[in-house]
């Protein structure tokens, strides 16, 4: 498989313009964290905050607002329950993530449906976590023009049917195929599956990530990236993915053990490495 190396995504990026606004880095929508949960999409809203996105909004259980206002007043915080204002927030987002601590209660799915239903062709969907767990009990065409999953391996056997044994790289592509959508397929050397073309590796990433919390931090990068960047769709999912591992392996280098917050913490230093320089 072909591999994704740094030099192949450095200054694929664009610059900011001067003459610009929040309004031109994308608006996101985030959904996630239950009552037990909420941790998972707060990491997930940091790292797109600082990676980038313009406007980012964040729906959860009403239990993790105070927490989320601390953490990060950055983003604006809606309670998940609204069926309206979630409905009028999915209308009006250009990115949309759901599935970080998510998890499987009958709100979940109606969360997850409600996007479903909502989501337009022009806009972007990724899904992550018991996103894709639920979806996989019930997969159904997406409408949104570009959907990207992020399962791990045991999340991919749910939505492909395919044993972790069996994830080879022809029949990943035949699922992703099937399945109608992207799929970033997170391990040790994640894969990209992405439409159009062929199939890459990365070379970078360490056991240091293997922590709760790490996955939900790629699904907000990914977000912030893709409001940010909305017309380089695979330069953007590649430079997500390959940065979270190369920030990680950096770091590594000296700690044991390497945190979703380690991460976020690099992430805007670094992405001034990837982004072309001002002409
Ligand atoms: N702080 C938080 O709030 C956290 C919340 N989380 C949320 O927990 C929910 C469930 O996600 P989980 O992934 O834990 O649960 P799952 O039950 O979907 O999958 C986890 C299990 O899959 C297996 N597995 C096989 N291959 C794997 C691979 N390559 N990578 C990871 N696991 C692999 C492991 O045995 C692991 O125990 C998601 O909504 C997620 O966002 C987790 O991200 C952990 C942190
Ligand atoms: N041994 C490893 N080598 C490289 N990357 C790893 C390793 N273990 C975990 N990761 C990375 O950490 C992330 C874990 O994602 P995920 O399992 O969804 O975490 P969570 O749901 O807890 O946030 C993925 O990006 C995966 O590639
Ligand atoms: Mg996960």
């Amino acid at each position: 498989m072909k591999m994704l190396t740094f030099n192949e995504l450095a200054h694929r990026l664009p610059p900011r313009k001067a003459i610009s606004h929040k309004g031109d880095y994308g608006r996101l929508l985030l959904i996630g964290g239950n009552r037990n949960m909420g941790g998972a999409i707060m990491l997930a809203a940091q790292a797109a905050v600082c990676s980038g996105a313009g406007l980012t909004t964040v729906a959860t259980d009403e239990v993790n607002h105070t927490a989320l206002h601390c953490r990060l007043p950055e983003a604006m915080v809606l309670n998940w329950e609204n069926n309206d204002l979630l409905i009028s927030k999915i209308k009006g987002a250009d990115v949309i993530l759901i599935g970080c601590g998510l998890g499987l209660e009958t709100i979940s799915v109606r969360l997850l449906q409600t996007v479903l239903i909502n989501i337009a062709d022009h806009q972007k969907l990724i899904l992550d976590g018991d996103a894709i767990t639920l979806f996989a009990r019930n997969p159904q065409s997406p409408t949104a023009l570009k959907t990207l999953a992020t399962p791990h391996q045991k999340e991919w056997e749910r939505l492909s049917g395919l044993t972790p044994l069996q994830q080879t790289e022809i029949s990943n592509q035949t699922a992703v195929k099937r399945l109608g959508i992207d799929v970033v397929l997170k391990k040790h050397g994640t894969e990209l599956y992405l439409a159009g073309s062929e199939p890459q590796r990365i070379n970078v990433g360490t056991p240091a990530m293997a922590t709760g919390g790490m996955g939900d931090t790629l699904a907000g990068m990914l977000a912030g990236f893709l409001a940010q960047f909305p017309r380089h769709y695979r330069q953007a999912v590649c430079g997500a993915v390959y940065l979270h591992s190369h920030i990680a392996q950096g770091l590594a280098e000296s700690r044991h053990v390497v945190l979703p917050t380690d991460i976020i913490s690099r992430i805007q230093t670094e992405m001034k490495e990837m982004i072309a320089p001002e002409e």
